[in-house]
């Protein structure tokens, strides 16, 4: 059997370590031969395959990006089904695994529903996927999001200072709320749960009244009471998404207005998505890698591999894509009673 490989969407510590799982595991038990899909679906339709052997992805679970590089391109506004199949075709390719978030299993999804024979593996450091326990990629970036958070918090104590600091979290507050919790913030704003300026500057004096440094960590994604869009100060990305990131540099000086405490901002941006991932994460990823060959040989086109509770399944991709896995009113606010 051969299988083709591709990484789609944003890049995410974890990425190498599921290729090599795949990989080995297809090599060893079942004699496959892997073909790698250079630059997601951008591969896939412009016929950029190149072979992948067991050589090559020696050693690669503790390392960062991916290999096959990846793209934002849309299978089916750059060439579609068609093109899809003749590349397919050309190759003797059987079935694809196609590694991303939602938007690249979405593509999985409609191509399976057109017979092509594909496999999905969540990812995403947003942990935004429903369906799936989680992704990996989260964790590392919860660590390092954390990480930044406590060192931020030395220098803000030490000149009596609020630090505002941005993380990502396009449409879902999971990363804020995790490393906001991880990290003591005094204040956690999610995309899910819009606030006023009111409130932010209750929280940061009420920190500041008993001798904190206040630290209000913010996901991009988020928008204050009655505004419609998150900020999106760069415009859109070469795909027509808004680029997101700025709301960070906005509400720093609003911060120091409404409270009169000299605040600093750091918008941690994409050192989130670069580097080794956790260990958690390589275990994850190493997993669903070797799930995802288990799902080819049993032949469950248009499935994604998931976690649930501690055991690797499969579940279909019309599930994983339909409804975006927010942070639940109720988690947001069981934290909430730590702010301010
Ligand atoms: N409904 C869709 N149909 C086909 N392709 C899609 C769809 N939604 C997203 N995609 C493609 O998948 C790419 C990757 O999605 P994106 O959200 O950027 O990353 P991720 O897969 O990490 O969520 C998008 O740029 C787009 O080209
Ligand atoms: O790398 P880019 O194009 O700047 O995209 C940034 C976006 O990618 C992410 O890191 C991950 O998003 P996806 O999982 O949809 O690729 C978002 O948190 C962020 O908004
Ligand atoms: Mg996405």
């Amino acid at each position: 059997m051969r299988i083709g490989i591709l990484t789609s969407g944003g890049d995410c510590p974890g990425l190498n370590a599921v290729i090599r799982g795949a990989v080995v595991k297809g090599d060893r038990i079942h004699g496959q031969t892997f073909l790698g899909i250079k630059d997601g679906w951008r591969g896939l339709v412009e016929d950029d395959v190149i072979p992948l052997p067991r050589h090559d992805v020696r050693g690669l679970s503790r390392q960062g990006g991916t290999i096959l590089g990846t793209s934002r391109t849309n299978p089916f506004d750059d060439g579609g089904i068609d093109q899809v199949r003749k590349v397919m075709a050309h190759h003797e390719m059987d079935a694809v695994i196609a590694i991303g978030g939602e938007g690249t299993l979405t593509a999985a999804r409609r191509l399976a529903d057109e017979g092509i024979n594909i496999v999905g593996v969540p990812k995403t450091i947003d942990n935004d996927l429903s369906a799936t326990d989680y992704t990996f990629g989260f964790d590392t970036a919860v660590e390092i999001a954390t990480e930044s958070i406590d060192r931020l918090r030395t220098t803000a104590e030490s000149h009596h200072r609020c630090m505002v600091v941005e993380v990502m979290g396009r449409h879902v507050g999971w990363i804020a709320l995790h490393a906001g919790l991880a990290g003591g913030a005094q204040a956690i704003l999610i995309p899910e749960v819009p606030q006023s300026m009111g409130q932010i500057a209750e929280w940061v004096e009420s920190a500041r009244d008993r001798g904190r440094a206040p630290i209000v960590v913010v996901a991009e994604g988020f928008t204050l009471d009655g505004e419609e869009h998150p900020d999106a100060p760069r415009g859109l990305d070469a795909f027509g998404r808004p680029r997101l990131g700025g709301i960070g540099e906005r509400l720093g000086p609003m911060v120091e207005d409404a409270t009169g405490i000299e605040t600093r901002v750091a918008t941690l941006g994409h050192l989130q998505r670069g580097g080794v991932p956790s260990a958690y994460d390589r275990v994850l990823a190493t997993r669903f890698g070797t799930g995802a060959i288990d799902a080819v040989v049993e032949q469950k086109w248009g499935t994604m591999v998931s976690l649930s509770g501690t055991e690797v399944v499969t579940v279909d991709l019309h599930d994983a894509t339909t409804v975006l896995k927010t942070v639940p009113r109720s988690r947001y606010d069981e934290a909430a009673i730590l702010f301010g």
